[in-house]
């Protein structure tokens, strides 16, 4: 599925047709591979150091990195060997890299990275530089474990490199293919959407919305857990703090109570059996008895529904951003970003949606014959689900809880679907990741955990020839600008 474009209000530049660099132009000639290389000017790696990115400084690979700036000064393209070509994206070419030998330790020697290395030359002729420039900028920003760690920033002749952490287990679109009918089990899916939450919630405090969240753009780290790629279309944005004072039901009350005390963690998620931390920004609430203002709401299952006066709650995403740039991939369009009425951060919310649906159904919800049809549906066609044979009652009943979430976060009009209000601990607190421990989900073994052959010569992408290498930059056929 091939990212779109349009920019409106956040960037300053506007995406035309096409316009391919001069295709005479060597695109890779110029990265001098081997014993030709030439020195490079490597401009200073600002906002990469270890101690802004403290939840990687212990690792091998910015062992590495400290190594090579103490060693040599300063990081250039000269310091890698690049081994093979990961992908290309719109805006660049990734590839697989080492630092090269001689290195103080085998360890530092082994340690692997992904580079992605971008023409400014052709980025400039395709008036893309303020995305480019986004995806560094978000890039130094940020340190999460789902999140791409970036270990060095150079510029070499016309080409800026980022060097971050490499992802050897591809991407969750590949991964779904692999699965039984290409579709993931329920609990994988839980696993991985509440990855992504937990990154996009990171994000969105950071004041940064993603908008391009589609299965592509999720890799799978060595260790089988998430990394969301590519941030070229992120919105970039103020955030202010709110604190909000809302008034919830003694059911959500006691249901929440029930939940911080229960130890009896089913999913894969919630193997520790911890009590679950509900958000980092959630003040711990307890009834009040003094605030209690009983107001019958309406009949539930006891007969009535009591409403509490809570404490508030810090509320520390862009809930009110607005762009009204069109940007994202069709099928994952929200339905405010199609009809330029201004979006912020309820079109991540609304692509999460999209998500669990792809993964469990195997297909996107509003998919039309072509991408036309494909906007207009995800404007006017209700949602429905696809009917699917369940192998338990256990399995039907999660089933059932993950829809109900799916038809929250597919509500057409962005302010009342759910995270519109208070943010991610709205999703969060959601019935079907109860048991989720959110705060230990890294630690969760994952549901697949790819094998580490990238190095092996037979390996997918074979390595570069000299060939390949002196090939002139090309635009992948399937990347197109909709605009
Ligand atoms: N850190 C990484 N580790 C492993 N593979 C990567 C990594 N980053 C990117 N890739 C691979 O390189 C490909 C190109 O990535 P890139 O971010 O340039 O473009 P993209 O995701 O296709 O998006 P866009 O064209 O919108 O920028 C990806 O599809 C992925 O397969």
């Amino acid at each position: 599925m091939a990212a779109i474009a349009k920019d409106e209000s956040d960037y300053d530049s506007s995406c035309s047709s096409i316009t391919l660099p001069d295709s005479t132009r060597s695109w890779m000639s110029n990265l001098s591979f081997g014993s030709q290389r030439r020195r490079s000017s490597s401009s200073a790696t600002d906002g990469t150091s270890p101690v802004q990115k403290p939840h990687k400084a212990n690792e091998v690979a910015w062992e590495a990195m400290r190594w090579l700036r103490g060693a040599k000064g300063e990081v250039g393209l000269e310091n890698f060997r690049l081994l093979r070509r990961l992908g290309s994206g719109d805006i660049g070419n990734v590839y697989l890299c080492q630092i090269r030998k001689p290195t103080p330790t085998a360890r530092v020697g082994q340690c692997c990275y992904a580079m992605k290395v971008v023409d400014r030359e052709a980025v400039c002729v395709r008036n893309k530089e303020r995305r480019a420039e986004m995806e560094k900028e978000i890039l130094k920003m940020i340190d999460h474990p789902f999140l791409p760690t970036l270990y060095a920033a150079f510029e070499a002749s016309h080409y800026s490199c980022l060097v971050m952490e490499f992802c050897p287990g591809g991407d969750l679109y590949a991964a779904r293919l692999r699965q039984p009918a290409k579709r993931f089990s329920i609990s994988s899916a839980k696993f991985y959407a509440a990855e992504i939450i937990l990154a996009l919630e990171y994000l969105h405090m950071m004041g940064i919305v993603y908008r391009d969240l589609k299965p592509e753009n999720v890799l799978v780290r060595h260790d089988g857990h998430i990394m969301l790629s590519d941030f070229d279309l992120c919105l970039k944005c103020d955030v202010v703090p709110k604190l909000i004072r809302s008034r919830t039901t003694a059911s959500d009350v006691t249901e929440r109570y029930v939940r911080s005390y229960s130890t009896s963690s089913t999913t894969s998620c919630a193997a520790v059996p911890i009590k679950p931390v509900l958000s980092c920004f959630s003040i711990a609430r307890r009834r009040k008895p003094t605030t209690v203002t009983t107001i019958t709401e309406h009949a539930d299952d006891d007969g009535y529904r009591e409403e509490f006066d809570t404490e508030p709650e810090l509320v520390a995403e862009p809930i009110n951003a607005r762009s009204k740039s069109f940007v994202g991939t069709h099928e994952y369009l929200a339905p405010e970003v199609i009809s330029g009425q201004g979006h912020g951060s309820a079109v991540d919310w609304w692509t999460v949606g999209i998500f669990l649906y792809e993964m469990l159904y195997g297909k996107t919800p509003f998919k039309g014959e072509n991408n036309e049809k494909t906007l207009m549906n995800i404007l006017r066609q209700p949602l429905t689900f696809p009917r699917i044979g369940f192998s338990s009652s256990k399995e039907y009943e999660e089933m059932v809880k993950v829809e109900d979430l799916i038809k929250k976060l597919l509500v057409k009009n962005p302010k009342k679907r759910i995270g519109s209000l208070k943010g991610s601990i709205e999703i969060k607190r959601h019935e079907f990741f109860k048991g989720v421990n959110w705060a230990l989900i890294r630690s969760v073994r994952p549901p697949h955990i790819p094998n580490s052959d990238h190095l092996n010569p037979r390996s997918k992408n074979p390595k570069l020839s000299k060939q390949q290498r002196q090939q002139p930059y090309q635009i992948p056929s399937d990347r197109f600008d909709y605009f």
